[in-house]
């Protein structure tokens, strides 16, 4: 069995160009796995704490303070990783060492025992997995809290080839879709430079309405009918246009304002009118009751709780018992700990709720996020369109696909 022989951390840099933290594990003396921690702009309220006060330099000490903990230990035995980095930081929301150390040190250590065994990754995660490729949703538009001002003001625009079987085939459509609308951004408007938000979506001047009519001209110009082979989602990102002191959404660049029913008859319009398969926090982060709604309205779309369930069991089971989502997304670094989200993973499918594993908006060039994917048997993953750290997530289910181990797409 291999051993943790050394754990080393340094800053380095995320795709916004901000501070971060990378972890090397190395077992038996050579086994190197390596993990780089990212961030997100629109952050859930019941998220851990990505980093203490003291930013990436205070959580670069904590694992530097604490790398004795985890020498000697299997670095595939995910439990005793997670109980080590519970000796370093045993506060519910990370506050000491931030949750990017929690989330490098465990990725680091299942990708140095991946290295050891000779495994892909999501072996180690899930040694009985019988692995399907997810589909990959990617981001062609964005708005909200990852463009700028004059964005429109929902987060994302996505699309996702629910209509092909072939893995390649489904990348290749969400990259023509993107190009696709860009090209009709520029003959929209002569002014729009090309302009992208923080997942490479484009980020034009347009409001909410435009955006979307704009993505699905996109689909209609390739031949694809919308629904069929290729669909559209949106994440709303609700929580960034709700106002808690009005009591209601304030869509500032649309021009318009929602009662929080009007805000779920908005979200309905959408869904209906652009055939969504993906909806995302159509309502704010503590409306349970408005997301089941839409989830017993629409049973067909992936009604997905990000900023609502933030990978957390506890939050998680609160959604189920109240039907408020079919769907979850999964981002390790919301829980922190690799364990936590695999135990979140295990629950939510037990739960009859979807996966859908993503990226942050500040991501980093790993592709563990595909291994996590694969591995929690995930019917999405979110992890954007184009941009080096986002193209690298879809290279590696390239990579995957090269070894026939994978068997199909997996089944929405
Ligand atoms: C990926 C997202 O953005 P962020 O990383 O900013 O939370 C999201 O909201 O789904
Ligand atoms: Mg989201």
């Amino acid at each position: 069995m291999s051993r943790i022989t050394s754990v080393r951390g340094r800053i380095v840099y995320n795709s916004r160009g901000s501070r971060t933290v990378e972890v090397d594990v190395i077992s038996d003396g050579k086994f190197l796995g390596r993990a780089c921690a990212p961030s997100g702009a629109s952050v859930g309220i019941h998220e851990v704490r990505n980093f203490p006060d003291g930013g990436p330099e205070a959580s670069l000490a904590a694992i530097t303070g604490s790398a004795g903990r985890f020498k000697g230990l299997n670095p595939g035995d995910s439990g005793a990783v997670h109980a080590a980095v519970r000796e370093m930081d045993d506060t519910p929301d990370y506050s000491i060492a931030g949750g990017a150390s929690a989330f490098a040190i465990t990725i680091a250590a299942a990708y140095s025992a991946a290295a050891a065994a000779g495994v892909p990754l999501y072996r180690v995660l899930d040694p009985n997995v019988e692995p399907r490729f997810p589909y990959p949703l990617g981001n062609v538009l964005g708005g909200g809290a990852h463009a700028g001002p004059g964005s429109p003001d929902i987060q994302e625009i996505l699309v996702c080839a629910t209509g092909l079987r072939d893995i390649r085939e489904a990348i290749e459509a969400n990259l023509a879709v993107h190009k696709e609308l860009g090209l009709v951004l520029r003959k929209k408007d002569r002014l729009f430079a090309g302009g992208k938000g923080d997942e490479g979506g484009w980020a034009p001047r347009a409001c909410s309405a435009e955006a979307l009519e704009m993505a699905a001209e996109a689909c209609e110009n390739l031949g694809y009918a919308l629904g069929k082979e290729v669909s559209l989602g949106v994440d709303f990102a609700a929580s960034t246009q709700w106002d808690r002191e009005k009591g209601a959404y304030s869509y500032s660049r649309d021009g318009f304002e929602n009662s929080p029913g009007e805000q779920i008859d908005y979200a309905a319009g959408i869904i209906e009118k652009y055939k969504l398969i993906y909806a995302e926090d159509a309502v704010h982060e503590e409306e349970f009751d408005g997301m089941a709604e839409l989830t017993r309205r629409f049973p067909g779309v992936l009604v997905a709780g990000d900023d609502l369930t933030v990978t957390s069991a506890a939050m998680l089971r609160k959604a189920v018992k109240k039907g408020s989502c079919n769907a979850a997304i999964l981002k390790v670094n919301q829980a922190g700990s690799l364990y936590d989200a695999m135990k979140f993973a295990a629950e939510a499918t037990a739960g009859g709720i979807r996966l859908v594993t993503s990226h942050r908006s500040g991501e980093t060039t790993d592709a563990h996020v595909t291994h996590i994917g694969i591995a929690t048997g995930s019917v999405m993953l979110k992890v954007g369109a184009v941009g080096g750290e986002r193209v690298a997530k879809a290279n590696e289910l390239i990579r995957l696909s090269e070894q026939g181990l994978i068997h199909g797409m997996a089944g929405i």
